[in-house]
């Protein structure tokens, strides 16, 4: 782990489990991803952005007033992604940086309307991607799949040119599991979004979009009712709905928590106040992920030792999290079998020293 993420009030020796432990992660953003390493490559290509490349410099232009500075400054590292090329050394670069983090599988949130609108052809943005999954998968054991997800503030012409690239058969990827809805939640109802939903659903695809993020426990309702939400990302505002999180844990509807990105983009004041022990209190599957890791000065590996911290949990606990991360995935059931079986040998022998 970087040492400047190391958790003062984790014990080192846990900090150094999480290190080795086998993870999958379920919420993280393909351009949010970008390391200070990947967006000076970038930047080196593209002379003419305002991203700053000097790492140091780049704390502070990651450093958000409020989710919506977050979202342009997103934008503008958006940006930086022109060529088919680009996108293709990002994923790869992603897949590289995950792999150092012991991530064996990772459902990877990806904007294409983003690119689309931008110019790059459609089919060599597949392709891209496609070529970059499976070099990391061969070239670092990573498995990549893909979440194509409506930024939502974009309105509905962003949410039928998603739908289309996700259900296209001569366009949609290999690699492609689900369907997500991002981006600003204020002023962006749900359930408009529900005919591209009920399109991807009936192609196959998986229902993850983001709600409970930046508006209340309504907004994850409408997610579960009208969005046919599988799992939900974030839902940090389920808390305040008791009735929730009762259908949420009986139903085993995963939460993609991302506890450090909640307190950068201000959806919740300090790591104390996140809600994450409630969720785990009233029963619901707790998934830990690391959203826009760089952007928020995080890792999955941080992430997975703030969990440690704030829900008191030593080895066992924390294997049991990383095994949430594996069960509330849309790998295959054998998939599946290989990471959880490789987790309890791992815990084990790490127990046994
Ligand atoms: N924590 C997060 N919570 C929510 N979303 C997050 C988070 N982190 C990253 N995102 C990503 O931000 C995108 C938003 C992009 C967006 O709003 C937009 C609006 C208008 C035009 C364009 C454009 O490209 O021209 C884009 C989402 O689709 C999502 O993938
Ligand atoms: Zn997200």
């Amino acid at each position: 782990m970087t040492e400047h993420l190391v958790d003062p009030d984790v014990p080192r020796d846990l900090h150094a489990f999480i290190a080795r432990l086998p993870k999958a992660e379920l919420h993280v953003h393909h351009v949010g991803s970008a390391s200070p390493r990947i967006v000076s490559e970038l930047a080196a290509r593209h002379r003419d952005s305002k991203v700053p490349t000097d790492p140091e410099a780049l704390v502070d232009y990651f450093t958000f007033t409020d989710f919506a500075h977050f979202i342009d400054v997103y934008l503008s590292v958006v940006d930086l992604i022109r060529t088919p090329e680009d996108v293709r050394l990002l994923t790869y670069e992603v897949a590289r940086d995950m792999a150092r983090q012991q991530v064996r599988y990772a459902e990877l949130t990806i904007t294409p309307f983003s690119s689309t609108r931008r110019g790059i052809d459609e089919g060599a943005f597949m392709d891209a991607i496609e070529d970059a999954r499976k070099a990391a998968e061969a070239e670092f054991g990573t498995v990549l799949r893909w979440c194509f997800d409506i930024p939502g503030e974009a309105g509905l012409e962003s949410a039928e040119e998603t739908a289309r690239l996700a259900t296209d058969d001569r366009l949609r990827p290999e690699g492609l599991v689900s369907f997500g809805l991002g981006g600003p939640e204020i002023g962006v109802a749900r359930p408009q979004f529900k005919p591209y939903f009920d399109r991807a659903i009936a192609a196959g695809l998986h229902s993850v979009p983001h709600a409970g993020e930046t508006t209340g426990p309504q907004t994850v309702w409408d997610a579960l009712t009208h969005l046919g939400a599988e799992r939900i990302g974030h839902g940090t505002s389920s808390a305040q709905d008791p009735k929730l999180l009762a259908h949420l844990a009986e139903r085993r509807i995963p939460l993609e928590v991302c506890p450090t990105s909640n307190i950068a983009t201000r959806a919740v004041r300090t790591l104390d106040e996140h809600p994450i022990k409630e969720f785990a209190r009233a029963g619901v599957l707790v998934t830990i992920n690391s959203d826009d890791p760089p952007m928020f000065g995080t890792d999955l590996n941080n992430e997975y030792a703030v969990a440690a911290r704030l829900l008191g949990l030593d080895e066992r606990g924390l294997a049991g999290l990383a095994k949430n991360g594996v069960e509330a995935s849309f790998l295959d059931a054998p998939g599946k079998a290989r990471i959880i079986d490789e987790i309890d040998t791992y815990t084990a022998a790490w127990l046994a020293s």
